[in-house]
């Protein structure tokens, strides 16, 4: 049966756009859009479908907390099969006719953080969305006068609104990477990631450098750490590490075995093929 991969919709959204760059994907797989990342991730880990494309990086505002919390804390079965980059620019949209001051813009929180300088100049009130695509759908369906969707051009046309400004994000040239979850991982292609989740005994103190060590003293490069809070009070943190190697990779069990043996928890989140596109084949074009 042809593989379902689920992304954050509705259509026109940059997961959308980034459906479009997978590489893994078998051909003919079926692509539908889910309304909120912890569906899909739920989806995914439970077998509602095979994978799922959502949002994890993005170059100006770091990790995309929501979904970085849902992997780390939510799932038992979802490893990391593919990452892909989006560039990401936005443009301020409308519903054609509505000439009252704008008021309020809406946008995925992302959104309404890198373009902090256009509304904020504006004084508009703000109201997160699941997704930039969901902020036109609102728009267009609304009644209310003065609201603005932060979003792409396109999922704007999409949602029939009428783009009254572009490029108002506050940093050109801005990227975000989402991550293909799945249920099976794939082998080495020669430069792959592997992201772990290092949860640290408590009490230790220079834990977050004795951590580190036998990554570094193996000479891994660690492209991504992030620190999250592990709910249980202030203080208490788990730590997201990337590090530039396949877990097959002698030197990374090894350094995870250390891990292991100084105490830490260590939960796998995959191996998967670096971005840009090296080792594997060409795009599978199952998106936008
Ligand atoms: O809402 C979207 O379009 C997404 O794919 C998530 C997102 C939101 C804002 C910037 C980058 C990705």
């Amino acid at each position: 049966m042809a593989p379902l991969v689920e992304y954050l919709g509705p259509p026109g959204t940059f997961a959308h756009a980034g459906a479009d760059r997978l590489r893994t994907v078998p051909e003919g797989a079926v692509l539908e859009p889910r309304p909120t990342v912890q569906e899909i991730v739920h989806d995914v880990d439970e077998g509602r479908c095979d994978m799922g494309l959502v949002p994890v990086e993005n170059s100006v505002e770091g990790g995309v907390t929501g979904t970085v919390d849902v992997l780390v804390f939510e799932t038992t079965r979802v490893v990391l099969r593919e990452e892909v980059v989006v560039p990401v620019t936005f443009s301020a949209l409308r519903r054609a006719g509505d000439d009252a001051p704008p008021a309020t813009v809406l946008s995925h929180p992302v959104g309404l953080a890198q373009c902090t300088r256009w509304w904020g100049s504006r004084s508009l009130e703000c109201r997160p969305t699941t997704s930039t695509s969901e902020a036109c759908r609102l728009v267009a369906a609304s009644d209310e006068d003065g609201l603005v969707a932060i979003a792409s051009a396109k999922a704007g046309a999409l949602a029939g609104l009428v783009a009254v400004e572009t490029g108002i994000e506050d940093h050109p040239g801005a990227e975000t990477r989402f991550a293909l979850v799945a249920r099976e991982e794939l082998g080495p292609t020669g430069d792959d990631k592997t992201t772990v989740v290092v949860t640290p005994p408590s009490e230790v103190p220079g834990i977050l450098l004795r951590l580190l060590e036998p990554i570094a003293a193996r000479g891994l490069n660690l492209s991504n750490i992030l620190s999250r809070p592990l709910r249980q009070g202030l203080g208490v943190y788990c730590f997201v590490l990337t590090i530039d190697r396949h877990a097959s990779d002698p030197d990374v069990r090894g350094a995870l075995d250390d891990l292991e043996a100084l105490g830490c928890t260590v939960k796998r989140l995959g191996s998967y093929p670096a971005w840009p596109p090296g080792a594997v084949g060409p795009g599978t074009g199952v998106g936008a």
